[in-house]
């Protein structure tokens, strides 16, 4: 661990007893530490040296912290910096945000929230935020944590059309601070992975990235979740536990479909954030917590606080930044690179290689279909078109974009294909005319596949090649679609994981 000395910091407040009081709890803390009172003055020592960060009060006699903000940018330099703001001034300190600045506090400064945030800029784990017990861990049903498939999200992240340019730089330059960044756009569009990718390439990488489903968390237990509670605090709390605010400590916090969040909780999530403290439902007082926040939303925020959906203030707070995802189809140029690095992923994910092209004709028919649930639909409907063709290439015909799934067409394919169990959907449903149709065509289907898979496994002692082949499924097409349906041979049978490959 790198020692307190070895970070410089360079204090810059007009107010005498200020910047001693700033310089005294830093030197305590054992860090080095320069001051200034004017921009020039802290400018002509910028000039001189580098430091790891920079305090500066956003009023100054010659200028604002702004100003030495947006000199710091020009110049290319890589001092944090931390803006002191008067009390009752969020504007300024959204604006810092904006422009770079890693943090801000405002006045009157809390000391211990000043040691917390100098120490979470330079990359330290703040003494006050240090875990007091080891809780049990929480959980994990509602949330979403650890890799989402293989590989960093900038690597799987494809695209280089204007607007996904836009979204990279937008995240290289929000990765550097702690504000809130907003990411906004239609589902499937690659939310998600852009908050993966801005944790991945802040300097909290090394820590958690703890992604939240807002709207699949029941409303009563959303406190308890989010903060943790206490042994005791309710009926069957037989232990203390943490929330996601504490398990995403000193990482990022991603707060997925934020528009879902009830209005009761929407000002306890605000209190956090301006406190940046958390108190567990049956604690007696508040534990500090260096989080970073990214949330993310399908919905239009602005018009849900329009309609007093969604708190003002909280919008206010969350969106400093914001970034827009946009749909695929205003970005069709991205589709062959998309479609590309979605078929290599497939084929890694069946152990295949090398993965299968997409003919042009495919390309093509891909290129007129609009494309309602972005890349994650333009994801599900490769993976069935790969079970399909199971060669080399996809091809036209295994692509059943949604309007073939009507008339002629998918009886055709499914004759096509290959005979004897595949034949059983169709049939099944013509047996029976009475018979509810399924709400979800797709996973209807999917389910009735992967019976079918698992069956045939069990029949040929879970040899691949020879179920396969009772299907008329050559062991790369088995591969394919038992990856596609998550049909698993363990040691002792077969896993059916009903989530699919994801
Ligand atoms: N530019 C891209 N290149 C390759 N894959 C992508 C790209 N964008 C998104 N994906 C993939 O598409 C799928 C959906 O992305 P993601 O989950 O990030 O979307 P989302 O907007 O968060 O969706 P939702 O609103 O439904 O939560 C993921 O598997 C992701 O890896």
């Amino acid at each position: 661990m790198t020692l307190a000395s070895h970070y410089s910091l360079l204090v810059v407040d007009d107010e005498p007893d200020l910047r001693t009081l700033y310089e005294l709890t830093l030197l305590r803390e054992g860090y080095d530490v320069e001051t200034a009172a004017t921009v020039e003055d802290a400018w002509a020592r910028l000039h001189d040296r580098t430091y790891s960060a920079v305090i500066t009060d956003m009023r100054l006699p010659d200028g604002t912290g702004l100003d030495l903000l947006r000199r710091l940018e020009q110049a290319g330099r890589r001092e944090r910096t931390i803006v002191i703001t008067a009390f009752g001034s969020p504007e300024n300190a959204v604006e810092a945000l904006k422009a770079g600045a890693y943090d801000y506090l405002t006045k009157p400064v809390d000391l211990k929230q000043f040691r917390a945030v100098v120490a979470s800029a330079l990359g330290r784990q703040a003494p006050a935020a240090a875990p007091s017990a080891a809780p049990a861990p929480v959980p994990r049903t509602p949330q979403r944590s650890g890799a989402a498939g293989s590989g960093s999200a900038i690597e799987r992240m494809a695209g280089q059309s204007p607007s996904m340019q836009q979204v990279r730089a937008l995240i290289d330059k929000v990765a550097r601070s702690m504000a809130p960044v907003l990411v906004a756009g239609e589902s499937g569009t690659g939310k998600e992975l852009v908050a993966r990718a801005i944790h991945e390439v802040s300097p909290r990488q090394g820590q958690p990235f703890i992604a939240v489903n807002c709207g699949a968390i029941p409303e009563q237990l959303l406190e308890a979740e989010f903060f943790g509670y206490r042994k005791g605090a309710f009926t069957g709390a037989n232990e203390d536990r943490e929330g996601f605010f504490q398990a995403a400590r000193g990482g990022t916090l991603f707060l997925d479909e934020i528009g879902d969040l009830p209005l009761s909780m929407q000002s306890k999530l605000l209190r956090v954030i301006q406190e940046r403290a958390v108190r567990p439902v049956g604690a007696v007082s508040e534990t500090p917590v260096d989080v970073r926040i990214v949330s993310a939303t399908h919905k239009d925020l602005a018009a849900e606080v329009q309609t007093g959906r969604f708190r003002q203030d909280l919008y206010y707070r969350l969106n400093v930044i914001q970034i827009r995802v946009p749909p695929l189809r205003e970005r069709m140029e991205d589709l062959p690179a998309i479609c590309a690095r979605v078929l290599e992923r497939i084929a890694q994910d069946a152990g295949v290689w090398p993965p299968p092209r997409l003919a042009p004709e495919a390309l093509e028919q891909l290129r007129h279909y609009n494309f309602p649930g972005n890349v994650r639909e333009l994801e599900n409907l490769l993976h069935r078109a790969v079970a399909l063709s199971g060669g080399e290439w996809v091809d036209e015909g295994s692509l059943l974009l949604p309007d073939a799934y009507e008339g002629d067409t998918v009886m055709q394919d499914f004759d096509t294909g290959a005979g004897g169990a595949r034949l059983e959907a169709p049939a099944m449903a013509q047996a029976d005319t009475q018979a509810p149709l399924p709400t979800n065509l797709e996973a209807y289907l999917d389910s009735v596949e992967r019976d079918i898979l698992v069956r045939a496994l069990e029949r040929h002692r879970f040899n691949r090649t020879a179920a396969g082949a009772s299907l008329g499924l050559s062991l790369r097409q088995m591969r394919y679609r038992m990856a596609r349906l998550g049909v698993m041979v363990a040691e002792h049978g077969v896993t059916p994981d009903s989530d699919g490959s994801e």
